[in-house]
């Protein structure tokens, strides 16, 4: 094959994909903060031998059927529901993702998520920012204890386990829930494996880490919040479509749930109006879970090495695997 042809759908730092360029013609989207135009994308892939997407970008039969030389899509995320990994196998196109080298990373950002909720560290700081601050009072600001409470993490994988980790070091009582039990966070963590309903009803904090698949699709609906504790807080950094965002509202308006703390929305960039927005018990990040200059240039650097592989013939390292 002639030198292959790479396109990367956002502007990454030069110095992350050199390793790329030496092997391949590279083209990046000129632009950090805004995702490639749906149009350029569909008439790049038409050359491309390698694609590097985001978690934003598309990747269907319509992009696949237009794109008759693509080999690897290489996702700069662990999720991949963005990607139509039927589509990619009918056109020979390898997908693959960015596990382990973001999990300590996300996983410190729940449990500081967790701990921002519970303790109402973000509605304090704008408490005393705006000049509201003056007099102290032995209520203010007062918020729910994390250490010898009940953690019900769904979704025990990767980032679940190292979230039971940190969990473990806050005397937590650790109980999960997954399809298939984990047998090595129960006997190392000594977590307990709960159904789902009984977890919704039994924890303290209920950490939401589950991929988004046609199964899991608002499995946080109304049902759920009402089965959680009064005094709950719902943590969400696995996806936003997991969660009935509607129902969401309705049971932190209606003190079904006491808070929560939310990295990842059903529509990303959330609108600023969102009701979900407007609820001082609601802490909310812009999906930045995996968002450390280390770990960003390490799933960047995993990508560059799954493309180089793949064009070259041989087996990536991370190519997506999956038992759903
Ligand atoms: N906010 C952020 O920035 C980030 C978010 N994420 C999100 O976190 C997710 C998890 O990542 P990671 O831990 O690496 O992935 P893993 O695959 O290691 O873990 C996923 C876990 O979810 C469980 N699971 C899957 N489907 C279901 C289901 N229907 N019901 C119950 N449990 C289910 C799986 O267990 P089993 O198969 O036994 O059911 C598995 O234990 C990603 O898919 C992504 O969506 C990841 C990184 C950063
Ligand atoms: O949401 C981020 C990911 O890596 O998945």
């Amino acid at each position: 094959m002639a030198i292959p042809k790479v396109f990367i759908t956002r502007r990454l730092p030069e110095k992350c994909i050199k390793p790329l360029q030496q092997v391949a013609e590279v083209k990046m989207w000129s632009e950090e903060y805004k995702p490639v135009p749906r149009e350029v994308l569909l008439q790049e892939v038409q050359t491309s031998h390698g694609l590097l997407t985001m978690l934003s970008d598309r990747v269907d039969e319509t992009l696949l059927a237009q794109a008759p030389q693509l080999k690897c899509v290489a996702n700069l995320a662990v999720g991949y529901d963005n990607i139509d990994l039927e589509a990619c196998r009918l056109h020979h196109v390898i997908p693959c993702n960015t596990p382990d080298v973001l999990t300590e990373t996300t996983a410190d950002l729940v449990f500081a998520l967790l701990m921002a909720s519970g303790r109402r560290l973000i509605e304090a700081n704008d408490y005393l920012k705006q000049g509201k601050w003056q007099e102290w009072g032995p209520f203010l600001m007062a918020g729910a204890d994390i250490h010898h409470k009940t953690i019900g993490i769904v979704g025990m994988g990767r980032i679940g386990t190292a979230v039971a980790r940190r969990a473990q070091g806050f005397a937590m009582n650790v109980i999960y829930h997954n399809r298939r039990r984990n047998v090595e966070a129960e006997s190392e963590l000594g977590a307990r494996f709960c159904g789902f309903e009984s977890l919704l009803e039994t924890a303290d904090f209920v950490v939401n880490l589950i991929p988004y698949t046609e199964t899991t699709k608002g499995l946080f609906n109304q049902n759920a919040f009402t089965k959680m504790k009064k005094t709950a807080l719902f943590i969400n950094a696995g996806r936003g479509a997991t969660v009935d965002e509607d129902a969401l509202y309705q049971a932190l308006l209606e003190g079904e749930i006491a808070g929560a703390g939310l990295d990842v929305f059903s529509q990303e960039p959330i609108p600023k109006e969102h009701p979900l927005l407007t609820l001082e018990q609601v802490v909310a990040l812009p999906h930045i879970g995996s968002a450390s200059v280390e770990t960003r240039k390490q799933m960047i650097s995993l990508c560059c090495k799954n493309l180089m592989r793949t064009l070259a013939g041989e087996k990536p390292i991370t190519p997506i695997e999956t038992s759903r």
